[in-house]
């Protein structure tokens, strides 16, 4: 699905990613961990190409993409949706704008755009929102219209970065719960970048651990499942006066 072959790359003198080989299988949840500054969003951003390798090839569903001028790239580039950790929505535009665009510039028929964008809108739980801008929505809310975009051209990738970094524990949940979804109606093959092991842990079925620019090693496992947690205040209270009651020395 996705092959990296010996990438490398350079930010001036530094090596953020040192020869690095993996591939991405098919209908996979395909988890990418490690330390801060480890090289994990870089390595992620190679495989659609946002950075552009110094060396090696970047192929994805048979195609090249390291050997096509930027017209190809831009085609290939609707099979492959992106979101990130800041959501990235546009400010000035509503919540259907958002995801209207993703279509525009990929030139989807104007007849059936509406359609489309309501569906999307619709899959991620957003359709009354339609009329509100970005500024007026929690952070979950925020990524729910960044994963409607990234659907909107009916990619056959996602690329996660950091999802779920800016998220409470709760929402956090609710999204993995949106990933894991979209990877099995859709069959979407799903790679994610995360520093946190719980997010990795509940969705991921291989897990490749960076450290250093380069790969340490990759991990089969079984995915241990989206936690349930709940959000409500009684849950709040009932956790804050288990340990620790002054009252009762
Ligand atoms: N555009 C850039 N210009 C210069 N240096 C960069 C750039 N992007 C990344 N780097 C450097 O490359 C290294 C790897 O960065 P990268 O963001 O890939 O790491 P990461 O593992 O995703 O870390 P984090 O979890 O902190 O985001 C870091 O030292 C970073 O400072």
């Amino acid at each position: 699905m996705i092959a990296l072959r010996n990438v490398r790359k350079h930010f001036s003198k530094f090596e953020a990613v040192k020869s690095v080989s993996l591939t991405i299988i098919e209908g996979e949840i395909h988890g990418i961990i490690g330390a801060s500054g480890a090289g994990k969003s870089t390595l992620l951003r190679l495989m659609n190409l946002l950075e552009a390798p110094d060396e090696g090839d970047v192929e994805v569903s048979g195609k090249n993409l390291t050997a096509m001028s930027s017209r190809e790239l831009r085609e290939a580039r609707k099979s492959i949706g992106m979101i990130f950790q800041h959501f990235n929505l546009a400010a000035n535009k509503t919540v259907y704008g958002n995801v209207a665009a993703a279509l525009e510039l990929a030139r989807y028929p104007k007849k059936d755009r509406r359609e489309r964008v309501l569906e999307c809108l619709r899959f991620v739980g957003l359709e009354k929102l339609a009329d509100q801008y970005p500024a007026r929505l929690s952070g979950g809310q925020k990524q729910r219209v960044a994963i409607a975009r990234a659907l909107a051209n009916q990619p056959q990738v996602l690329l996660c970065d950091e999802p779920a970094s800016a998220l409470d524990p709760g929402t956090t949940a609710d999204l993995l719960k949106v990933l894991e979804s979209i990877n099995q109606r859709f069959g979407v093959t799903i790679v994610i970048v995360s520093h946190e092991m719980e997010v990795i842990k509940s969705i991921c079925q291989r897990i490749t651990i960076m450290e250093d620019g380069k790969i340490y090693e990759t991990v089969d496992r079984q995915p241990d499942g989206v936690a349930v947690i709940t959000k409500s205040a009684r849950y709040f209270a009932d956790e804050l006066k288990k340990a620790g009651d002054p009252g009762h020395a």
